[in-house]
């Protein structure tokens, strides 16, 4: 589905990601892990466009999408919900969810159709969906944005650490969210710092350090593996 080959990008100050490889397979959850900085964010931050490589490729599907606008990359189905506080807190839960479909905003029927959807998967849409988002609790919140991704059903959706700030009942939120995605095809690309969390509910799981991949295998073949206990996952898993 998306495949990184030779990825180096950074910031100004110097590579963060140093000739990063990384394939990413498609209809599945994949987990990234690994120390603080080693570039976890931002791998999603090069894909979804927000920043461009400085060398290499990344292929998604049959198209070199490396260096493309945010707004194409959108177009192509390849959609971000940011780390947290994405929301804007006085606009209604509806108008955040239509927000999504903004590239689209002239097809009303296709909006109405959509959200109609995505109000029946996430109950809390149709139910709360005049109030200010503000109102919500943290995981409600989360789900909207989910919801707010999904708007124009993408192929790929990419979450930056999406159990930061939550609750444990929340974290059932997302991980239904998450599973739900999985049902309907939608590729899944994660970072979680929350490392049990983030490969319990992934198929695959990276590891990541120093702004490369150290280790690429399944979800539970990390959890279990004793060596990457200490080290990358903040103690043993
Ligand atoms: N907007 C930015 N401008 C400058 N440097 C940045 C920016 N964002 C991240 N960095 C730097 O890039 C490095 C990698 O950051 P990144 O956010 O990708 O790491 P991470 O693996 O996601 O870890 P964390 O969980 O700490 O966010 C860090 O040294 C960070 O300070």
């Amino acid at each position: 589905m998306i495949s990184m080959t030779g990825v180096h990008a950074g910031y100004g100050g110097g590579d963060v990601l140093r000739g990063l490889d990384l394939e990413v397979a498609p209809g599945a959850v994949t987990c990234i892990v690994g120390p603080n900085g080693a570039g976890k964010s931002t791998v999603l931050r090069t894909i979804s466009g927000q920043l461009a490589p400085r060398l290499g490729e990344i292929r998604f599907g049959d198209r070199d999408v490396a260096g493309r606008h945010p707004a194409e990359l959108i177009k192509a189905g390849i959609v971000q919900v940011p780390q947290s506080n994405g929301l804007f807190p006085a606009m209604t839960v509806a108008e955040n969810v239509l927000l999504g479909g903004y590239l689209r905003r002239r097809e009303k029927d296709y909006l109405r159709r959509r959200f109609a959807q995505l109000a029946e998967r996430f109950p809390i849409i149709g139910e709360r969906g005049g109030e200010p988002a503000g109102n919500l609790s943290g995981g409600q919140r989360r789900t909207v944005e989910f919801a707010r991704a999904l708007m124009l059903e993408p192929r790929m959706v990419l979450l930056d650490e999406p159990s930061l700030g939550l609750d444990p009942r929340s974290l059932g939120l997302v991980e239904q969210a998450v599973d739900g995605m999985r049902e309907s095809g939608v590729t899944v690309l994660l970072v979680e710092q929350n490392v049990r969390f983030g490969l319990g509910i992934a198929d695959h799981g990276v590891v990541m350090e120093s702004g490369g991949v150290l280790k690429a295998d399944s979800a539970q073949a990390i959890l279990d593996d004793p060596e990457m206990g200490v080290l990358f996952l903040g103690g043993a898993p």
